[in-house]
């Protein structure tokens, strides 16, 4: 028999519209289970932001469930590490990689001005491990505009370990990177302990696939897709109902060159008593 690992994530019939327009999400159906590493991708205006934000308890869906870690996702807040779309800091201000990372020992009354954050010993060891972990150990005390940019994104991603996160949710962090940096982030994203759950939110496909134990394509509505395949008609059927405007063959052609192993996805009904087909799953893989 196998056994399940923790379920991290369960999203459920989500409903999303902004002021009662139209649906920006709609049937979105999404588990996660620990250790999970999910990229989700899509179009620009594809609803991955707003996603995330009914991830994170900042929006409401008016139908639906959100839970993480079995809760609420307000009451699970404190298990999560956010990387924001633009979280990058200002290079030119004169702060050290050191004081980026301890922002994160910030509890949320704190400020930048209030103790929270200040270099207690035991915040500083912590945040120096952060470092370590993201394969920065030795630049604590470099300024940001001395980093590349991909070493400022890893950066943000120590400050979010600063939570001991279970569950880490990146919203699009490369877009700064240059492409053979955005490779290295993805993987670099891979070898963080393996307790963490990681969501990554990109329309960018070039990012490596191989990294990542699950993909989901986000357009109003979602398909999720474990070691199976990505077949044209399937994302010209989302693509094109969706997003007229999307430009449909770059986006099929480059996809499915990604994923040339893919067979077979299919929508994911993690309550519907139906799993994804998979190829010969692990212990782990059995979401
Ligand atoms: N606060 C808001 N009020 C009204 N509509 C919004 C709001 N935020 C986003 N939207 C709309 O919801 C849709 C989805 O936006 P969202 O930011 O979730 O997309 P996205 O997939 O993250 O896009 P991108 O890749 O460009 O960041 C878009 O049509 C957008 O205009």
């Amino acid at each position: 028999m196998t056994v399940q690992s923790e379920e991290v994530l369960s999203i459920t019939g989500l409903h999303f519209a902004y002021n009662g327009g139209d649906p920006v999400l709609d049937n979105v159906n999404l588990t996660a289970r620990r250790g999970d590493y999910i990229a989700i991708l899509g179009p620009n205006g594809g609803g991955k932001t707003t996603l995330i934000k009914c991830l994170l308890g900042m929006l409401t869906p008016q139908r639906g469930s959100v839970r993480v870690f079995g809760k609420p996702p307000k009451e699970a807040l404190g298990r999560i590490g956010y990387v924001p779309q633009y979280a990058t800091a200002r290079e030119a201000f004169p702060i050290t990689v050191l004081d980026v990372v301890l922002m994160g020992a910030m509890n949320g009354s704190s400020t930048i001005f209030t103790s929270g954050w200040k270099r207690g010993k035991g915040n500083a060891e912590k945040a120096l491990h952060a470092l370590q972990l993201v394969g920065m150990e030795g630049r604590e005390k470099l300024t940001l505009r001395q980093l590349s940019g991909g070493q400022r994104q890893r950066v943000i991603v120590a400050r979010a370990l600063m939570g001991d996160p279970d569950l880490l949710l990146l919203d699009e962090p490369t877009a700064n990177i240059d492409p053979q940096g955005k490779f290295c982030f993805y993987e670099f994203l891979a070898s963080l302990p393996g307790h963490i759950t990681t969501i990554v939110v990109s329309h960018d496909l070039s990012i490596t696939a191989s990294a990542f134990t699950g993909i989901a394509i986000v357009n109003r509505t979602l398909l999720y897709n474990r070691g199976n395949t990505l077949t044209e008609g399937q994302l010209a059927m989302l693509y094109g109902t969706h997003e007229p405007s999307c430009p449909m063959g770059t986006f099929i052609s480059t996809v499915s060159s990604m994923f040339p192993t893919m067979t077979n996805l299919q929508p994911y009904k993690p309550h519907a008593g139906q799993q994804p087909q998979q190829p010969a799953p692990g212990p782990e893989d059995n979401a």
